[in-house]
């Protein structure tokens, strides 16, 4: 089986698998500038808060590249447009912005364009190279949480995709099918867009990890049925105090785990902790088209004129994570 490269740099460009033509289209796009990036992060065909950080850090690359000047404050002025570009495609996820700050500081030290340009391409190198080693140790040290027989309650898409990793909670469950534990996984289908029915459905088959799809109005049922021993979700931003936004529908997952006894981890990458914001109230919500709500797979399904709401991430308070899993351990909330 061929591993998943869902964002590579080629040089003087960067190609993309098109998320949002999974499961079906197993579709490669090359992206030649830096608005072909931003519109792939807009509409999600590059997706999870890793695989966002890696695009943007190369997609400002690639604007950089781009600027014909060699004056270094001509350029200076230029990357400013390119790196806002990037900045203002999606508000919520850490990793995006961790990205645009590590690429506006090396133009600001940089001494001239050629090494600006240089700079940047490496730095978006080094920041690919720490999410793929991040999450092959996030993997590991979750796994170890994981007992043999156990049934772990997912929720959206945190594998490959996601990171161009190993993946946040979805690589420590596959590492914990991979090490020879007999577990089952519970995916939810993730509503609006579905990333658990298409993307995480899709990984989990890659790796013939076993599984069943539930909608997500179904993950109480099961819960109260004690038939989930372990919940596991990724993160797009934590607070200092350990409140963290993911996925619309988050909330709702760690408030049954709770009443229901049921540990609830949060995997993610040192670059989704966001020391400058106390609480989650400081966290920006991204709220989305009307029509992914009203539509599914691209059918009209609410009739047309209504009110609609789309937040795309909710906020869990920190008092419902039992700990998060990072490259660095474990961490007790
Ligand atoms: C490892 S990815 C963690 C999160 O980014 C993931 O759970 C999630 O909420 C993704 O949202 P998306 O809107 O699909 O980018």
């Amino acid at each position: 089986m061929s591993s998943i490269k869902p964002v590579e740099w080629l040089g003087d460009r960067l190609m993309i698998i098109d998320q949002t033509r999974l499961p079906q289209h197993e579709i490669y796009l090359e992206l030649a500038d830096v608005h072909q990036v931003a519109e792939a992060i807009k509409s999600l065909k590059v997706r999870g808060a890793p695989s966002i950080g890696v695009a943007a850090a190369y997609g400002i690359a690639l604007g950089a590249q781009q600027i014909e000047t060699q004056d270094l404050e001509e350029f200076r002025k230029a990357y400013k447009n390119v790196s806002a570009e990037i900045a203002a495609t999606r508000p919520t996820a850490r990793n995006l912005f961790m990205a645009v700050e590590r690429m506006d500081d090396i133009v600001g030290r940089a001494p001239d364009v050629i090494s600006a340009k240089d700079r940047l391409a490496a730095e978006a190198e080094k920041i690919h190279d720490a999410e793929i080693e991040s999450t092959r140790l996030i993997a590991q040290n979750g796994a170890a949480l994981i007992r043999d027989g156990d049934t772990i309650l997912t929720h959206c898409n945190t594998g490959p995709l996601a990171t161009t990793g190993s993946g946040t909670a979805l690589g420590v469950i596959i590492e914990a099918f991979r090490q020879g534990k007999k577990i089952e996984v519970l995916a939810t289908e993730t509503r609006p867009l579905c990333q658990g029915a298409r993307l995480t459905a899709w990984e989990l088959r890659r790796e013939h990890v076993p599984f069943r799809l539930i909608t997500d109005s179904m993950a109480g049922h099961f819960m109260k049925g004690a038939r989930v021993d372990m919940v596991v979700v990724g993160a797009d931003r934590i607070a200092r105090n350990g409140d963290t936004a993911n996925k619309i529908g988050t909330y709702s997952i760690a408030v049954l785990a709770h009443e229901n006894g049921i540990p609830f981890y949060i995997a993610a990458p040192s670059t989704t902790f966001d020391q400058r914001i106390a609480t989650g109230d400081e966290i920006v919500i991204e709220e989305r088209s009307p029509d992914e709500v009203t539509h599914l797979y691209g059918k009209r399904t609410a009739p047309e004129g209504i009110e609609v709401c789309n937040p795309a991430f909710d906020v869990t308070p920190a008092n419902y994570i039992t700990g998060f899993i990072t490259e660095n351990g474990i961490l007790k909330s």
